[in-house]
């Protein structure tokens, strides 16, 4: 493992902040720190970075603990959500900036400045000022400068979330074969659980300062073990037993440990599907909601007394109050603690 943290904890004015964090990140792993706000995600990794210290715990990098070792010698790249560049310094300036002050010179920097402004599709904007640059490519440039020192550690705290949709996909995939070619270790914050789950490895899913669950991003998509990962991690039907057993005669069994009265029934709404042909026996549930994603359809259909989000094709023509066949396969469904 590159980066190793054991029973990291902190508390501000005796609010418990992060509660005995355990984390591990690979050599060239991508890792996503998601949750809600206020969970904890920022105070993690500002003590990562150095820029803030814990109240116990450890952390090593390569196997050498970094207590005591200030954010400045720990080599790392950091890039926040606000772009935080040098406003009077050209963009070739802002990503050589690191490297100057390591002592660095000459034709070095610029080789290297402009190798780092190619691998974020920038090479003509060099002697631009930050000013004159939109957000996207301001936090490229962010990005580029991050990278200049070779870091041994990515640390990125919400890059993305400033920019509008169509360049925050088209970022999150550049970020992503940047990084995957480089191969350093990365941590990212995020509280979108779209993009944790397009670009983690591994998304480390936090609640009140707690490690919740953690898994990649279809283990815990598929296999949440609490009503908060099912909650963050999409959509989903969840129901108690009872209700559980009326739509299911056959349901998978509740895991050790789990009891009833508090286990909920996981459903996806993909794992609910609207049917035009009714196999035999199928459950008759009436159309109450229908919202068009384009290349599927998001229903809600009620079944006796029971709401369910489901899904059905696009091409299958659906109305308000139509009775629809519904078809849930007894293994689709997964145990989760309320
Ligand atoms: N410097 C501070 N002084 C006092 N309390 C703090 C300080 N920094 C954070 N906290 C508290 O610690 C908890 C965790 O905050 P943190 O910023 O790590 O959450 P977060 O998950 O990053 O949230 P967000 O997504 O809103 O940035 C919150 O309850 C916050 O109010």
């Amino acid at each position: 493992m590159a980066l190793q943290i054991r029973n990291l904890h902190k508390s501000f004015d005796g609010q418990v902040a992060l509660e005995r964090i355990d984390l591990d990140v690979g050599s060239s792993e991508f890792v996503c720190l998601l949750g809600p706000s206020g969970c904890g995600k920022t105070t993690l990794l500002r003590i990562i970075a150095g820029l803030m210290a814990a109240d116990g715990g450890s952390i090593s990098l390569q196997g050498r603990d970094l207590a005591g070792l200030p954010a400045r010698d720990r080599g790392f790249g950091i890039v926040f959500q606000s772009y935080s560049l040098f406003p009077h310094m050209t963009v070739a300036d802002n990503v050589g900036y690191g490297l100057r002050i390591r002592g660095q010179g000459g034709t070095a920097i610029t080789q290297r400045v402009n190798e780092l402004l190619a691998m974020v599709k920038l090479q003509a904007f060099g002697q631009r000022y930050p000013g004159e640059l939109s957000g996207g490519q301001q936090q490229r440039v962010a990005i580029a400068r991050a990278l200049a020192v070779n870091p041994s550690l990515l640390l990125l705290d919400e890059p993305l979330s400033a920019l509008d949709a169509r360049v925050r996909a088209d970022l999150r995939r550049e970020l992503r074969e940047v990084q995957r070619s480089l191969g350093i270790p990365t941590l990212m914050v995020t509280h979108d659980q779209e993009e944790a789950m397009q670009m983690a490895d591994t998304i480390v899913c936090m609640n009140q300062g707690r490690i919740e669950q953690q898994g990649a991003p279809q283990a815990l998509y598929e296999a949440p073990r609490t009503r908060f990962v099912a909650d963050f991690m999409g959509h989903s039907n969840l129901l108690p037993p009872a209700q559980a057993q009326r739509l299911l005669p056959q349901l998978p069994p509740l895991p050790e440990g789990l009891a009833a009265e508090q286990a909920l029934l996981c459903l996806r709404p993909e794992r609910v599907r609207l049917q035009p042909e009714a196999p035999a026996g199928a459950l008759q549930a009436m159309v109450t909601d229908i919202g068009f994603l384009g290349s599927i359809q998001r229903v809600r259909a009620r079944w006796q007394d029971i709401e369910l989000l489901a899904e059905a094709s696009s091409t299958l023509p659906l109305a308000l109050g139509q009775t629809v066949p519904l078809h849930i396969a007894a293994a689709d469904g997964r145990w989760v603690k309320a």
